[in-house]
């Protein structure tokens, strides 16, 4: 299922957030959205997942989800968003049952989403015994039991320390490789953004326009921390962004 947005525009009371917005997301990619804060990335997602309606233009979904899809569209946020009496087994089934999926359909389903986050092992384990990498994990395996065509991702690694972010990377890399899935990704990290975006859309600053949409062809596993040509890719997004980044860290300031 592709996404299109078209001519999204959004305003609070009489402040406008952003103007004109028209992307599309296809199936099988991974679209970052950077962009300086308080510019309405995080706004654009809620709108995309139908959590907020926008003042104007439409989100349209084209096709359909994939067969056994619970939830079209799911998020996953930054503070992963765990049940903390919860084992990590009982955290992924909270969203089957709440589909009425059958218990033995369910585990199967749960078997699977753990191994692929590489989570097996912990299936008993409880939150507060779990690294944030692996609750971030949970978090995943959780949207992607409901077999979503949308992943939403909401800064999903800025809760993380940089070496867990490496290897969440790393991880969200080799998920992709062993079956490709679709995600539109928040972050305000350029170097997740080069890393994991098949596609970078830079927003400019409140009202939020798409300044620029940069492709990158590489495949996944072929990107590397501290690539040549992915560090010049990143300097070229932070060159677009960084006037902008700085006026808009003065507004915040003089809030
Ligand atoms: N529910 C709301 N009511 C009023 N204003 C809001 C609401 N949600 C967001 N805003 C304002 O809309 C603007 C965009 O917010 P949003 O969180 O989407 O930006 P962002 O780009 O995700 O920011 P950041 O990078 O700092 O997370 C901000 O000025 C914010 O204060």
């Amino acid at each position: 299922m592709d996404i299109r947005l078209e001519g999204i525009g959004h305003s609070y009371d009489n402040v406008e957030v952003m103007r004109e917005i028209s992307l599309e997301i296809p199936a099988g990619r991974i679209v970052c959205i950077v962009g300086p804060s308080g510019c309405g990335k995080s706004t654009l997602l809620r709108i995309i997942g139908g959590l907020e309606r926008p003042t104007q233009g439409r989100v349209l979904q084209i096709g359909v989800p994939p067969e056994g899809c619970l939830n079209p569209l799911t998020y996953v946020f930054q503070d992963f968003a765990l049940l903390p009496w919860r084992s990590v087994h009982g955290n992924v089934s909270l969203v089957l049952e709440d589909h009425g999926i059958p218990d033995a359909e369910a585990d199967e389903i749960i078997a699977d989403v753990l191994a692929r986050t590489k989570l097996s092992d912990f299936a008993k384990a409880l939150p507060r015994q779990l690294s944030g990498g692996m609750k971030q994990r949970v978090a995943i395996a959780r949207a992607l039991a409901v077999k979503p065509a949308v992943l939403l991702m909401d800064e999903p690694l800025s809760a993380l320390d940089s070496q867990t972010r490496e290897l969440l990377m790393d991880d969200l890399v080799s998920l992709y490789a062993r079956q490709p899935f679709t995600a539109i990704y928040v972050t305000h990290n350029l170097n997740e953004a080069v890393r994991l975006g098949h596609s970078i859309v830079v927003l400019s600053r409140r009202p939020g326009q798409i300044r620029e949409v940069v492709h990158l062809d590489r495949p996944l596993q072929e990107r590397a921390l501290g690539d040549p040509e992915l560090e010049a890719r990143q300097k070229y997004l932070w060159d677009l962004m960084r006037a902008e980044a700085r006026a808009a860290d003065a507004e915040l300031v003089n809030v």
